[in-house]
Parts: C-alpha cells; sequence; structure tokens
C-alpha cells in the first residue's frame, strides 16, 4: 500500500493555523453573483463548458446547476503545479474530446494566479478553432507575475499573494473539500 503524502493529523494543523479568507457563505454568493453574470452573457450561445481539471470541480459543480441555458460540459487537464505550492512549466494531461470548432467556450476554473494555465487554456481552444472563448474563475489573486493583460472575463473572489486552498483548490493535493478559503501559515508553504 502506498503512504499518504499527508497525515490526516498533520493536515488537521495545515488547516488550523491557515488564515480563513472566505467562509462558505462569501462562496456561495460569490458563485450566485459568477452564474447570474455568465447566463446574461452567454445564454443562447450554446457554450461548451470547459473545467480545468482539477481545481475546477468543486466551483464547476456548483455553478453548473444554476446555469439555466443550453450548454455542453467536457473538461481539459493542464498543470503547472503538480501538487506542489510553486507553478512550473504547464503539461497536458487531457485535451478536450468536444470538437471547439466554430463553437462559444467558457473555461471554468478554480484560481487565477500568474496566469500561463489559463493563458495556454485559452490559447489551446482558440488553436482547436473556438469562435469566442470566455473565462470564469472562482478565484483572482492579483500579483505583479501575471501574464500582462490577462483577467477573467467572471471571477467571483479576491484573495491576497499567498497560497490559499479549499473550494477546489489544492494543499498539497489535499484539502479540496475545505468548505471556505484559506491561506496556508507561511511555514507551510514552501
Ligand atoms: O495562474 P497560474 O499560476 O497558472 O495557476 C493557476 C492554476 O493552478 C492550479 O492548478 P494546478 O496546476 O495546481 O492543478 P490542480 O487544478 O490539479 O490543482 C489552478 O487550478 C489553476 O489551474
Ligand atoms: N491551491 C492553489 N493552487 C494554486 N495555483 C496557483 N496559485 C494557487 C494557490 O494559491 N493555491
Amino acid at each position: 500500500m502506498q503512504t499518504p503524502v499527508l497525515t490526516a493529523e498533520q493536515l488537521d494543523a495545515v488547516l488550523a493555523r491557515a488564515e480563513p479568507l472566505h467562509d462558505a457563505s462569501a462562496i456561495e454568493h460569490a458563485l450566485e453573483r459568477m452564474a447570474a453574470a455568465i447566463e446574461e452573457r452567454l445564454a443562447g450561445s450554446n457554450p461548451v463548458v470547459l473545467g480545468v481539471m482539477t481545481g475546477a470541480i468543486v466551483p464547476l459543480g456548483r455553478l453548473l446547476p444554476q446555469l439555466g441555458f443550453a450548454l455542453e460540459v467536457d473538461y481539459i487537464h493542464a498543470t503547472r503545479y503538480h501538487g506542489s505550492t510553486v507553478g512550473r512549466d504547464l503539461v497536458w494531461l487531457a485535451r478536450p474530446q468536444t470538437p471547439l470548432r466554430g463553437r462559444t467556450v467558457l473555461v471554468v476554473d478554480d484560481i487565477l494566479d500568474e496566469g500561463h494555465t489559463l493563458a495556454g487554456i485559452v490559447q489551446e481552444c482558440r488553436d482547436e478553432g473556438a469562435e469566442a472563448v470566455f473565462t470564469a474563475v472562482l478565484v483572482d489573486k492579483p500579483n505583479v507575475r501575471r501574464v500582462p493583460g490577462l483577467a477573467a472575463d467572471f471571477s467571483g473572489l479576491e484573495v491576497p499573494d499567498r497560497y490559499v486552498f479549499g473550494a477546489g483548490m489544492d494543499y498539497r493535493g489535499y484539502l479540496r473539500n475545505v468548505d471556505g478559503i484559506y491561506a496556508a501559515h507561511r511555514d507551510d508553504e514552501g
């Protein structure tokens, strides 16, 4: 049997000393606001909604039931962090199976940080012939390392320039299921 990377006790300690940033109700309201804005802009465009695995699972799963118009759902898997807290090169693990040529695409992710992931995915959608590409992130983390000019079309909550987890975002592969957004303690970042 493989030994888990972190024990439940270690994760309890990480959570206990993390700084709470947004609670469950703030997340719920942010998703409601995002869903309303997405519906206003994209209803009638019959879009392909692409979740960026793995972090999009929570925001995507919570947004979809609030979108009351025709859409298809698929996923894309590109990662820069590989369970680490430091980003590296973008690695493609899965490309969408739905043909994107001529389609409106909405890319949904948990967090926009430096933006290399989203920029790479938007470019991939355009290369595949998408007619229009929109982006939605639950969390925006403004910072000076951001790909110049990159911003999400729809975003929910802002966080400071710290390593954050919860609401789909991982701490070393764990804690995506925490119903709140937390900044890891500096000693837990490295
Ligand atoms: O704006 P960037 O600096 O490029 O970072 C944002 C990306 O980082 C995280 O993905 P990660 O590679 O950690 O994979 P995950 O979704 O499995 O957590 C997150 O889900 C975004 O996709
Ligand atoms: N979990 C998590 N993933 C990220 N990817 C880019 N920045 C972050 C972050 O702060 N937290």
